[in-house]
C-alpha cells in the first residue's frame, strides 16, 4: 500500500473533526470533512471555499489526488465542486481546499465536520513530447465527435 504524509494545519482536527479514512476495505475514496468552527449556509448558485483542516504531501510524481464530489450530496442536495474536479499534484503541500458548488434549487448547511467531498489517489504518466511532421496512421485519424456514427 502506497505511504502518503498527511499534516494537520487546523487544531480543530484531532479535537472536534476526524481525519480521512478508508469507510471500508474496498473504498476508492477517503472523505473529507469541512473543518469549520461555524456552520455556513451555501445559498443556490453560491461557490464557497472549504478548508479541511489538512495538508498531505504526496512526493511521488507518478501519483496524485483528485477530490471528487459525494454522490449522495450531489444527487439530493446539489452540492458539488465548483471545479468540478480538484487535482492534487504530488508537489503541493498546501491545505487541501474543496470548493464546495451549490448547484441545487435550495440553500444547504455546511456542518462543521461534514463530508463534503472525497479524495482519491490516481497514478500518473508525465509525458515527453517529440515534434513530428506526421503522426503513424491510424484508423480513426482526426475523426471525433461522433465520427464512429454511433449514438
Ligand atoms: O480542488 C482543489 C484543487 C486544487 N487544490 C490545490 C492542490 C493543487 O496542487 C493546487 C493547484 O491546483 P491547480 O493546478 O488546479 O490550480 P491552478 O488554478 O492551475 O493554479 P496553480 O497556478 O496554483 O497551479 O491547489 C486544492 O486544494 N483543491
Amino acid at each position: 500500500m502506497t505511504s502518503i504524509d498527511i499534516k494537520i494545519v487546523n487544531k480543530l482536527i484531532g479535537n472536534t473533526i476526524e481525519l480521512p479514512q478508508y469507510a471500508t476495505t474496498g473504498s476508492a475514496g477517503l472523505d473529507l470533512r469541512a473543518c469549520l468552527e461555524h456552520a455556513i449556509e451555501l445559498n443556490p448558485g453560491q461557490t464557497v471555499l472549504v478548508p479541511t483542516g489538512i495538508a498531505i504531501y504526496i512526493g511521488d510524481p507518478s501519483l496524485a489526488a483528485m477530490i471528487l464530489p459525494r454522490s449522495g450530496l450531489g444527487h439530493k442536495h446539489g452540492i458539488v465542486l465548483g471545479n468540478l474536479v480538484g487535482l492534487i499534484d504530488s508537489d503541493y503541500q498546501g491545505e487541501l481546499m474543496v470548493s464546495a458548488w451549490n448547484r441545487g434549487q435550495t440553500a444547504f448547511v455546511i456542518e462543521p465536520g461534514e463530508r463534503i467531498a472525497q479524495l482519491i489517489f490516481v497514478p500518473v504518466v508525465q509525458a515527453n513530447f517529440n515534434v513530428v511532421e506526421e503522426f503513424n496512421v491510424t484508423q480513426r485519424g482526426e475523426g471525433g465527435f461522433g465520427h464512429t456514427g454511433r449514438k
